[in-house]
C-alpha cells in the first residue's frame, strides 16, 4: 500500500487546512504560491505571510463587481495587499457583511498579466470548504516551501474539483415514515471525502418505469426550523406526503445547504436580505454565483438506484435540463407549489424574475 496521497485525499486536506486557518501551498508550472483564506486568516499568520513578499488578495469577479475592483482573469480579480494593510481590511475586502455602514476606500486596484491558475485554485478550495471566496496569495521560493504544508498542483486539483464526484452505497435500511411504513434511506458517501447525501425511497419503484421523484436541497432552518423566510420545509414534506398517496418515489436529500454556500454563508446572506438586498444579490455580493449547486450528482445518485426516468418535482427548470444532460429522462415537471407566505413571497418571485422558477 502506497503512503502517498491522492490528489482527492490533498483536496480534503486542503479543504480542513483553509478552514482552520492554515496555509496550503499551489504550485503552478514551476512557481509555488502559499494560500490562506481571508475569512480564517489571523494577524500572526498575516504577518508571517507579509514577511514573505507582498501577497495579493484573490476575489471572484462576483465579489470584485461590489468592491469596483477590474477582474482582469474574468472570473477573479488580484488584488495587491496595500502597505500596512491588517487583518482587518482583508476581512472588509473578503465580508460585505458591512460594506454599507464602513464602505471600502477605493479604488482597489487589481493586478493583470501572469497566470491566476493558483488564486482560481485557492477560490475554488474555499468555496468547497464553504467559506468565504477570497484567499490570500504569495509567491515562494521553490527552497522556502514548508514540507508540513498540504501542497497541490493547482491545474490538477481545478480539475479534480470540476469532475462530478463518484458514489459509493454506504448503507440502506428500513425507515418507517409517518407518510409511508414502507420508507427506505439510503446514505451515500463521495470518494472525495466530501458532503454524504441522502435517498428516501419510499415503496418498491419499478425501475423501468419512471419515477416520482424529488431532488432536495439541504436547508436547515426551513426544514428543521421551520423558518418562513422560505419554502423548502412545505415542500419537503409536501414531497413525501406525496410519495406517501401514490405508494411509491424517491425523494434525494442532497447536502448543498444555502443552494451549495453551506449554513455560514447562507446566513451572511440572511444578513445581507435584511440590509435590503435579495436573494441573488446578497449571494453576489458575498462572491458567490447565484446557485452554486452541483445537480450532476442527483442524476448520479438516480442512476446508482437503477432509475433512468423521473417524474420530478420542482419548479426549477434548471434541474430539469441538468438531470437530463446527465443520463435522466424527465418524462413530466411535478409542480410542488406549496408555502408561500407574507415572509417569503418576495424571495420566490425574485426566484421567478431572476433565476427562471415557474410560479
Ligand atoms: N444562498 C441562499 N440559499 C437559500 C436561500 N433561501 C433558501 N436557500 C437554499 O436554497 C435551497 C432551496 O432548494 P430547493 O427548494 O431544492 O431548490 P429550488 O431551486 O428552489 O427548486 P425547487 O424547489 O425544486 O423548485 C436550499 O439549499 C436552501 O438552503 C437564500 O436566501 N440564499
Ligand atoms: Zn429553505
Amino acid at each position: 500500500m502506497s503512503l502517498i496521497l491522492t490528489l482527492d485525499e490533498e483536496i480534503a486536506r486542503a479543504r480542513a487546512d483553509l478552514r482552520m486557518g492554515v496555509g496550503i501551498v499551489l504550485s503552478d508550472a514551476g512557481r509555488h504560491f502559499l494560500a490562506l483564506a481571508a475569512e480564517t486568516l489571523g494577524a500572526d499568520r498575516l504577518s508571517a505571510i507579509c514577511a514573505l513578499g507582498r501577497p495579493v488578495i484573490a476575489l471572484t469577479a462576483r465579489r470584485a463587481a461590489t468592491l469596483k475592483a477590474v477582474p482582469y482573469d474574468a472570473d477573479l480579480a488580484r488584488i495587491p495587499l496595500p502597505p500596512g494593510a491588517g487583518p482587518d481590511w482583508v476581512k472588509a475586502v473578503a465580508d460585505p457583511a458591512d460594506d454599507l455602514r464602513k464602505p471600502m476606500k477605493g479604488p482597489l486596484k487589481s493586478e493583470r498579466g501572469g497566470s491566476a491558475l493558483p488564486h482560481r485554485a485557492a477560490i475554488h478550495l474555499c468555496k468547497a470548504a464553504r467559506i468565504l471566496p477570497a484567499a490570500l496569495l504569495v509567491e515562494i521560493a521553490p527552497g522556502d516551501v514548508p514540507a508540513a504544508l498540504t501542497r497541490l498542483d493547482a491545474a490538477a486539483a481545478l480539475a479534480r474539483i470540476a469532475r462530478a464526484p463518484v458514489f459509493g452505497p454506504v448503507i440502506s435500511a428500513r425507515v418507517p415514515l409517518a407518510v409511508s411504513e414502507a420508507g427506505r434511506v439510503h446514505v451515500f458517501r463521495p470518494e472525495d471525502g466530501g458532503e454524504e447525501h441522502y435517498a428516501v425511497e419510499i415503496g418498491t419503484p419499478d425501475r423501468a418505469r419512471p419515477v416520482l421523484a424529488r431532488l432536495h436541497s439541504a436547508c436547515f432552518t426551513g426544514d428543521l426550523l421551520g423558518s418562513l423566510k422560505c419554502d423548502c420545509g412545505p415542500q419537503l414534506r409536501g414531497a413525501l406526503a406525496q410519495m406517501g398517496a401514490e405508494g411509491e418515489g424517491v425523494l434525494l436529500y442532497l447536502n448543498q445547504e444555502g443552494r451549495g454556500i453551506g449554513l455560514a454563508n447562507k446566513m451572511r446572506a440572511y444578513s445581507l436580505q435584511d440590509q435590503g438586498f435579495d436573494t441573488v444579490e446578497a449571494n453576489h455580493r458575498l462572491g458567490f454565483e447565484d446557485d452554486e449547486r452541483d445537480f450532476r450528482l442527483g442524476a448520479q445518485l438516480l442512476r446508482t438506484l437503477g432509475f433512468s426516468k423521473a417524474r420530478l418535482m420542482t419548479n426549477n427548470p434548471n434541474k430539469m435540463k441538468m438531470l437530463a444532460a446527465n443520463g435522466i429522462e424527465v418524462t413530466e415537471r411535478v409542480a410542488l407549489k406549496v408555502g408561500r407566505n407574507p415572509l417569503n413571497a418576495a424571495y420566490l418571485d425574485t426566484k421567478a424574475a431572476k433565476s427562471g422558477h415557474l410560479l
